[in-house]
């Protein structure tokens, strides 16, 4: 059997909805080998962040650097990554590894407002990182501070992910989840050259902490297993739509996704495909 591995680069989330925890646990679901290097420590729960500590970028190189020289690295994905050091040194290491699975959340802002990235790191992003991009994941919010535009709407989420792939990235989702439509949420994959656009119904819950992170780690783990983008995209589609319908309902605010939700539906339908066989 072969053992497919991700690796993620993201701070740590204390509740466990959303960063590394998010991370491994979807890694888990789908079936890959989970790998990880911390780039922060946040204090946080359902409620907000309570701290921040990032870590030296030298630590965050070493872990990288362990996981690469040892257990090898089918794709990764890079979260939190807080300052344009660290944002730096995890493009050099990216570099001299020669990893092409590469999945860039640029992550700025948790649901609460508190900076997850130093402002002054939005253009060691672009420069360092979105060259070195397979797909990078904006949510509406960070597409427009990437692109300095403003989006409103789908034809405004097309334009931005132009823009972006222009920075070097080979394909662009703009999520829909900060959108203004009420029933649906679209997200627009574009690969430079054709859109393709993802619909699931809008769910109106509070219980959506994370699932930025959840959907970019499903790209990463299909990846991994060798699939193409626009089948992981699905994937990870499906996956997180799954992960905020089935809602834990835990936490005092923004509760996290289920990140057993894909898995237990895709069991059942299954063992229906089984009963059925018998029947
Ligand atoms: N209420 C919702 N109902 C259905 N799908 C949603 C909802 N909110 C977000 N999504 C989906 O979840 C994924 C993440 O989108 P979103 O725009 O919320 O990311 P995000 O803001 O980066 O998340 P976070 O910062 O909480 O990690 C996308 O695929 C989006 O379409
Ligand atoms: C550590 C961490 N990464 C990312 C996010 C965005 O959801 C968060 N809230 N916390």
């Amino acid at each position: 059997m072969t053992i497919y591995k991700a690796l993620t680069i993201a701070g740590s989330d204390s509740g466990g909805g959303a960063g590394i925890q998010a991370d491994l646990k979807t890694f888990q679901e789908l079936k890959v080998f989970g790998m990880s290097a911390i780039t922060a420590v946040t204090a946080q729960n359902t409620l907000g962040v309570q701290g921040v500590y990032p870590l030296p970028a030298k630590a965050v190189i070493q872990q990288i650097e362990s996981v690469g020289a040892d257990l090898g690295v089918d794709a990764l994905k890079t979260g939190m990554l807080y300052s344009a050091e660290i944002i730096e040194a995890v493009a050099g290491s990216i570099q001299s590894f020669g990893w092409e699975n590469v999945v860039v959340d640029p992550v700025m802002i948790a649901k609460g407002g508190a900076s997850l990235l130093q402002n002054e790191a939005v253009h060691a992003l672009i420069d360092h990182l979105l060259p070195l991009t397979k797909v990078v994941t904006p949510n509406i919010p960070e597409a427009e501070v990437l692109t300095g535009m403003s989006i409103r709407t789908l034809e405004d989420q097309q334009e931005a992910a132009e823009r972006l792939a222009a920075y070097g990235a080979k394909y662009v989702v703009i999520k829909g989840g900060h959108s203004e439509a009420s029933d649906e949420v679209v997200d627009v994959l574009y690969d430079g050259r054709t859109f393709s656009y993802y619909t699931g119904y809008r769910v109106d819950t509070p219980h959506t902490h994370g699932t930025g992170c959840t959907f970019a780690a499903a790209i990463t783990a299909e990846l991994a297993k060798g699939n193409s983008v626009p089948d992981a995209v699905q994937t990870a589609k499906k996956f997180i739509q799954a992960a905020i319908e089935d809602t834990l309902g835990i936490g005092g605010g923004h509760g996290p996704t289920n990140h057993w939700a894909y898995g237990q539906r895709l069991a059942k339908q299954q063992s229906r495909v089984t009963r059925g066989e018998r029947e």
